[in-house]
């Protein structure tokens, strides 16, 4: 799935949170949506999921303006792991990944055709050995990778991630940021890890005070004077010695320039 957005803002109370927002991810890939805290990365998530609509702009994917269309069309299509996915409701871990089938049939009835598709959502996500164990029980990688495959479960043409990564061990990072390349669906992963932005994204869109400051491929956005402007970091950007990607050394941080 193709997704453009043009020139897309938000606001809430007066105070503009995102602003002139435009980026364009073409299918298949994977776009890591960079920035500091509160600089709009989730926002603008939130809108691309047809969660909050836009005050101006438009989302179109496959040219279809993402705001109009019916909301279980959208929920086919867009598949969204938020940053802190909670579930009041006492469910298993295969109830929560079912409930990824919704948008398909109308209502959740157990049992029906697509074991075959909840199994391979879970293995996917590393968690068939979870299956019949509580929600509320997980820790808080096992609740990410769960969330994750609901989001498979759904068979999104567009994943949309959050921080997918901030609960995860650096082994499940690595493994989680791997399936996600693999399945060859339109992505869009906020992330704060710049190593696993610069090992496993095609594209990086990076924002700052809820505009983009940057965007392209991965080895022209990531620079170290972007990270000192955006971050207040000091780094070096190298090429990885087995992959040749770039790959971030950081030496320290400018406390002054911190933002927020
Ligand atoms: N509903 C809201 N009401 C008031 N302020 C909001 C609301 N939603 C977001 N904000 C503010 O907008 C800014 C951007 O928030 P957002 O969550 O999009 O940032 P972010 O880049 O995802 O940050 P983080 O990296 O910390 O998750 C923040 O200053 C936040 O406090």
């Amino acid at each position: 799935m193709r997704v453009e957005v043009e020139a897309v803002a938000w606001s809430v109370g007066g105070r503009t949170i995102i602003d002139d927002i435009s980026l364009s991810v073409r299918p298949g890939t994977v776009t890591g949506l960079l920035g500091p805290n509160g600089s709009g990365k989730s926002t603008l998530l939130n809108v691309v999921a047809g969660l909050r609509s836009p005050a101006a702009g438009r989302v179109l994917v496959d040219g279809r303006d993402l705001h109009r269309m019916r909301p279980r069309l959208r929920a086919q299509q867009v598949a969204y792991v938020e940053q802190h996915a909670t579930t009041g409701l006492d469910l298993s871990v295969r109830e929560v990944v079912e409930l990824g089938r919704i948008p398909h049939r109308g209502r959740w009835r157990a049992g029906e055709d697509g074991a075959g598709r909840l199994a391979e959502a879970m293995r996917l996500a590393r968690i068939d050995q979870l299956a019949d164990r509580a929600w509320q029980t997980l820790s808080g990688g096992e609740r990410q990778r769960t969330q994750l495959a609901r989001a498979l479960a759904q068979e999104p043409s567009l994943l949309l991630l959050d921080e997918p990564t901030n609960h995860l061990d650096l082994g499940h990072q690595i493994d989680f940021m791997t399936t996600v390349r693999g399945l060859g669906i339109t992505t869009i992963a906020a992330l704060h890890d710049l190593e696993l932005a610069a090992a496993f994204c095609d594209r990086l869109v990076v924002l700052q005070d809820g505009g983009v400051v940057a965007s392209g491929a991965v080895a022209d956005v990531l620079t170290s004077e972007l990270v000192a402007e955006v971050y207040g970091v000091e780094a070096t950007i190298e090429a990885h010695p087995r992959t040749g990607r770039p790959h971030l050394v950081w030496h320290g941080v400018r406390v002054g320039d911190l933002v927020g």
